[in-house]
């Protein structure tokens, strides 16, 4: 039985070795990919309110710069180690290979509970962080953005924090801001976006009806928000979602608007219907994240955190699909256990990438001081998801391999070439950049 807590990391880098059987890349850069280029580990001394002084932990991984600066969210939660930092990294080197963007893959967190800082101390650990940070990220180096408990308000005070630094308004060195700070329309819903163009690009291969198809989520923050909304709009019936505190389930379906706008007001889930500002609670069994994953839906959709599927609860595992918004929710060894079941998972680095693709866009918006329109961005969202989807799913059919085996394909091809072009003796020297 896998002990997946214990090494995050090296799970994480196990699954090239499957994946390089079918690659176009020397094995010397595969090994080379298994270590991250970069690790800072920083001390934060954060003024509480009650006038004493705590200090905090934080990291920050640059995993790979072959084909860009290094790019990747910031956490902010009790459990953030740095064994979890670095493989988050290395996903997103190759998230950002599979959707074909400029970027190599980095990640940062801070061991916090954010719930039990007030919103002055929020923002002082906010700044802080980048205080610490500051010499090792920049627009052309490295370039963070929200993850797991940190938002675009954390975001709007970093990006000014490092302004201030560099003395020198810096809107690029950071994305997924508040829109009058040089935020993207759009970033707000593009990870749980992507996923759903995701759904979508498999509804239209399988011919499903959204009226008979039944969907748990686990996990409704950012990413899973998103992507139960836009489902439960074209008519998927959402029967379970869930928070860190447990969930709740309903056969003939939620309103998830109304569970959104109830979650985000009272940042309590509560099984509730609204019309307009007037809520009132409806019937729902309470269950707990366990119990939700195990459901007999049609989709499952992970959203919240790292190895939730595990060899342990796998063979109890009922969906037919699974489209991982979260980072790395199932093990390698539930993965190996899906497969033989037949269940086809849609591997985070593909159906979570909407949130760093909507970043990139940010990203060239700041450095162009041009704005797009939301639609354009939705636009050219739903291209690359559409795109990118079809190339791995073709991929996996061709050489008959599971879809993570496929995006991993697609990312080290995307990097060989990278490297090859480049000359490898840059590459094997630490000089990129
Ligand atoms: N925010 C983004 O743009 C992106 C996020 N992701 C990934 O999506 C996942 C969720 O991130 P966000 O939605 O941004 O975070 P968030 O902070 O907005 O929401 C997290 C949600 O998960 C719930 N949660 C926490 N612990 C849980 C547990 N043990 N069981 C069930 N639910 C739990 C929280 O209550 C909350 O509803 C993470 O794996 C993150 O790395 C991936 C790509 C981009
Ligand atoms: O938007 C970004 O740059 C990265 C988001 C992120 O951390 C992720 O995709 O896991």
């Amino acid at each position: 039985m896998d002990k997946p807590a214990d090494n995050i990391f090296s799970h994480a880098v196990a699954r090239l070795d499957k994946a390089f059987q079918h690659a176009d890349i020397d094995q010397e850069a595969v090994e080379r990919l298994k270590h991250p280029k970069q690790v800072l580990e920083v001390t934060i001394p954060v003024r509480m309110d009650d006038g004493t002084l705590r200090i905090f932990t934080g990291y920050r991984v640059r995993h790979d710069a072959t084909r860009g600066p290094t790019k990747g969210g910031i956490r902010f939660h009790p459990n953030v180690d740095l064994a979890e930092v670095k493989a988050l990294a290395f996903w997103m080197t190759f998230k950002c290979a599979v959707a074909n963007l400029p970027y190599g893959g980095g990640k940062g967190g801070v061991i916090v509970d954010p719930k039990e800082l007030s919103r002055l101390e929020l923002e002082r650990l906010s700044r802080g962080y980048i205080e610490r940070l500051a010499d090792f990220i920049g627009p052309e180096v490295d370039v963070p953005a929200p993850d797991v408990y940190t938002n675009a308000m954390i975001m709007g005070w970093m990006m000014d924090e490092y302004s201030k630094i560099r003395r020198q308004h810096t809107p690029a060195v950071i994305t997924g801001k508040p829109i009058p700070l040089g935020g993207s329309l759009g970033r707000d819903d593009a990870t749980g976006r992507g996923a759903y163009y995701c759904i979508k690009e498999l509804e239209s291969k399988q011919g499903w009806n959204p009226e008979d198809k039944t969907v748990a989520v686990q996990g409704f923050g950012n990413a899973g928000q998103a992507v139960a909304k836009l489902l439960h709009a074209d008519g998927y019936n959402i029967v379970a979602v869930s928070d860190s505190r447990g969930g709740i389930y309903k056969k003939s379906g939620f309103d998830i608007p109304s569970l959104a706008h109830v979650k985000n007001e009272s940042r309590r889930l509560q099984a509730v219907y609204c019309e307009g500002s007037l809520c009132e609670t409806i019937e729902a069994d309470a269950i707990s994240n366990e119990e939700l994953l195990e459901l007999d839906v049609d989709i499952l959709i992970p959203a919240a955190l790292e190895d939730q599927i595990t060899g342990e609860n796998a063979p109890r595992i009922q969906a037919e699909v699974i489209v991982e918004a979260a980072n790395g929710p199932l093990t390698g060894e539930a993965d190996e256990i899906l497969n033989e079941k037949g269940v086809l998972v849609v591997p985070d680095i593909l159906a979570n990438a909407g949130g760093v693709t909507v970043s990139y866009f940010e990203w060239t918006q700041n450095r162009a001081g041009y704005y797009w329109p939301l639609e354009l961005v939705q636009q050219r969202l739903h291209e690359t998801m559409a795109r990118e989807f079809n190339m791995v799913y073709n991929l996996a059919q061709q050489k008959k391999i599971d879809m993570r085996t496929a995006a991993y394909v697609v990312g080290l091809n995307r990097i060989g070439e990278a490297i090859a072009s480049q000359g490898t003796a840059r590459y094997f020297t630490a000089q990129e950049d």
